[in-house]
């Protein structure tokens, strides 16, 4: 369907000049202009620009985009075209609008005299400008605006700021602001940005995905936003995380904008306080359940495979744990499709466990892992490490989960509580009596490795800490919930309460702690050292599902970037300025195991896949016009 749309496109464009592109969105006049020209087969590989002056792209390269036409054709110069607007249409399209930064030649052919300023300047002025701009607010709320504005109105400019700069607004465009953003995003809503996709589609799904602009979606992240990090139940407003989550796969994983789609699915909400409010964006009644929920989850998996192929990756994120396993479950055998709250929280925390291991000492075997909120990330994580402990000790899985004790909000989760218990939770349920409190859990079990993701803000208490140091050198303490205000424990609490012993990681970003003349670097154990590189992995190899062992090999790859500079700070995750260089490491390893497994269909492999995992990351650097 859309070779022909893009063949259609290019004829047109080359008879008619760049004025007639504009009447070209109607799709009934394409597959009419389709009908006639069956015969011009025209490659389309959207991120290589190069605009002749009618205003359409044409020419070649493999550059830095591995939409699946260039790269399987493995040659430096394969034919395609790509139509890009002029004059105002083109300013107006983020994709391709460089503002100020058209040069003068660009600004002549391409129909903007008059429609800018007269100074050219380059991307890194535009940059600075941006920043100042950005630090000049005083909430990071209207930094969030401010940045998101700035990816609708240029795209390359907001990736490029993203990524010369991450460590500054990471926090901005991810947790904890975009919690915030989340919260609001009735408020702020300015454009949707995303697919939403609501009960009211039923019957219509495929049309959704077919409205959508980019032919050549690679990565879905997607979401039915009833648990947005530690906040709950937020409805259509989670659409905030998905759009979040993808500009990290572009920025941090090198997939191209364009082959990324974040998507709502609306079954309504359960938060009252969103049903009353006049700006909330979403469906207003309570949630949908049952068949309702799931023939529209079904209906668009369904739809995913039909516009997208089979190798389109699915990122489920911040769904409610009652859904995220069947759904997981139910999918991961016939799509191409990982949970990110179960996954990939556990392939990082995982490696930020090895990481420890040179300060702990022993093996992950000779640790006792108390998870504090046994539900996606908690269980995600414990069955991984239950899996790499059975690998490294040759034991079963079932003796390496007798390393791992589990507490939910009823306390530890034991046998006692069995037919009670959600499936997830039962593989780790203890024979011993039940214990409701965690300093008396603690107490009794003397974990050596305490792990909380119970988006419940302060439950790593003074008591809580002092008792988990009571009897050791060095506890390894993660506090994972986000946003920051869900957070265990802070930094500064962390190392207060176990008087400067603690190996910490956190959810979201703290500033490093200085305690007692000594400062420590907060690492920060969050998917976001995971997917990006996960969705490279996949999208080289052409994998066509995801398997528990690409996050073993994730987390293995990761944990290989901490080295003792790291570790003298006690900081068990690399600084995200590196993140870039990691995720190739990460996507190289993703896809070395999906070959190993079968699981790979690009064919033949790279002989180098690092190489070739660098070479196919996007690159927001400006394009020249033609
Ligand atoms: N750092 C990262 O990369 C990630 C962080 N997270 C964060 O982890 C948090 C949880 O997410 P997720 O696992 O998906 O959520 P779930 O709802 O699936 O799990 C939460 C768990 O916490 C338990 N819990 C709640 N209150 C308490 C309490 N007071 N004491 C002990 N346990 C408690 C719940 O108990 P019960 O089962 O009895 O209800 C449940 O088991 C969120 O804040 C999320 O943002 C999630 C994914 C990735
Ligand atoms: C990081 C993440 O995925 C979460 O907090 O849900
Ligand atoms: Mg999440």
């Amino acid at each position: 369907m859309f070779g022909v749309w893009t063949s259609c496109i290019s004829w047109i464009g080359l008879g008619f000049g760049c004025w007639s592109l504009r009447f070209l969105n109607s799709r009934g006049l394409l597959s009419i202009f389709a009908m006639e020209n069956q015969m011009k087969t025209v490659r389309d590989a959207p991120d290589v620009l190069d605009v002749n002056s009618s205003g359409i792209v044409g020419g070649g390269g493999m550059g830095d985009t591995y939409c699946e036409d260039a790269a399987s054709d493995n040659q430096p110069f394969t034919p395609w075209t790509r139509s890009v607007a002029s004059g105002v249409d083109l300013l107006r399209d983020p994709r391709f609008n460089k503002g100020t930064a058209f040069t003068d030649k660009e600004r002549e052919s391409h129909y903007l005299r008059g429609l800018l300023p007269p100074v050219v300047v380059d991307q890194e002025l535009q940059i600075n400008r941006i920043l100042e701009n950005v630090r000049a607010y005083e909430t990071d709320l209207e930094k969030y605006v401010e940045v998101m504005d700035l990816q609708e109105r240029n795209e390359r400019l907001f990736y490029k700021v993203l990524i010369d700069h991450v460590e500054e607004l990471l926090p901005i465009v991810y947790t904890p602001t975009v919690g915030e953003a989340c919260q609001k995003f009735g408020n702020i809503f300015r454009r949707p940005h995303g697919l939403y996709i609501s009960l009211k589609d039923k019957g219509h799904v495929l049309d959704c995905l077919r409205n959508w602009p980019e032919p050549n979606v690679q990565v879905i992240v997607v979401t039915d936003g009833e648990r947005i990090l530690g906040l709950g139940d937020l409805g259509s407003q989670g659409m905030g995380i998905p759009i979040g989550k993808l500009a990290l796969y572009v920025a941090l994983g090198g997939i191209r904008p364009s082959a990324t789609l974040p998507v709502t699915i609306d079954v309504g909400t359960n938060n009252q306080s969103l049903l009353d409010n006049p700006f909330y964006i979403g469906l207003r009644h309570k949630r949908a359940t049952g068949e309702e929920y799931d023939d529209l989850l079904h209906e668009f998996m369904v739809a995913c495979k039909q516009a997208y192929g089979e190798k389109v990756l699915v990122q489920f994120e911040d769904f409610a744990n009652h859904n995220a396993f069947r759904l997981l479950a139910k999918y991961s055998t016939s799509h191409l499709v990982f949970n990110d709250d179960i996954q990939g929280t556990a392939a990082v925390a995982l490696a930020g466990l090895l990481a420890a291991l040179p300060i702990t000492g022993g093996t992950l075997a000779d640790h006792k892992l108390l998870f504090v909120g046994a539900g996606e990330a908690g269980t995600g994580i414990a069955e991984l490490v239950a899996m790499e402990i059975s690998r490294q000790g040759k034991i079963s899985v079932e003796e390496a989960r007798k390393k791992i004790f589990l507490v939910d909000s009823q306390g530890l989760v034991t046998k006692s509580r069995f037919d009670s218990l959600q499936p997830f939770k039962k593989p780790f349920a203890l024979d011993i009596a039940p214990i409701s409190k965690l300093a008396s859990v603690i107490k009794e079990l003397k974990p050596t490795v305490m792990i909380g993701t119970t988006g419940k803000g302060g439950q790593f208490t003074q008591e809580v800490l002092e008792e988990f140091s009571s009897y050791q050198d060095k506890p390894v303490v993660f506090a994972l919930s986000n946003p920051t205000s869900q957070s265990e424990c802070t930094a500064e609490e962390a190392f207060k309460h176990t008087k400067g012993k603690c190996i910490f990681a956190s959810g979201s970003p703290f500033k490093p702690v200085t305690y007692e003349g000594k400062t420590y670097t907060i690492g920060q154990s969050n998917n976001a050292y995971i997917f990006p590189g996960m969705g490279l992995g996949t999208t080289i190899s052409g994998a066509i599902r995801v398997h528990d062992d690409m996050f073993l090999a994730a987390a293995e790859s990761l944990a290989k970037e901490i080295g003792e500079d790291h570790l003298a700070k006690r900081q068990l995750f690399p600084s995200f300025t590196e993140i870039r260089d990691i995720s190739a490491h990460i996507g190289a390893a993703v896809a070395e195991k999906a070959y190993e497994l079968g699981l790979a269909t690009k064919l033949p492999k790279p002989k180098d896949l690092l190489g070739y995992a660098k070479s196919c990351m996007y690159s927001p650097v400006y394009r020249q016009f033609r």
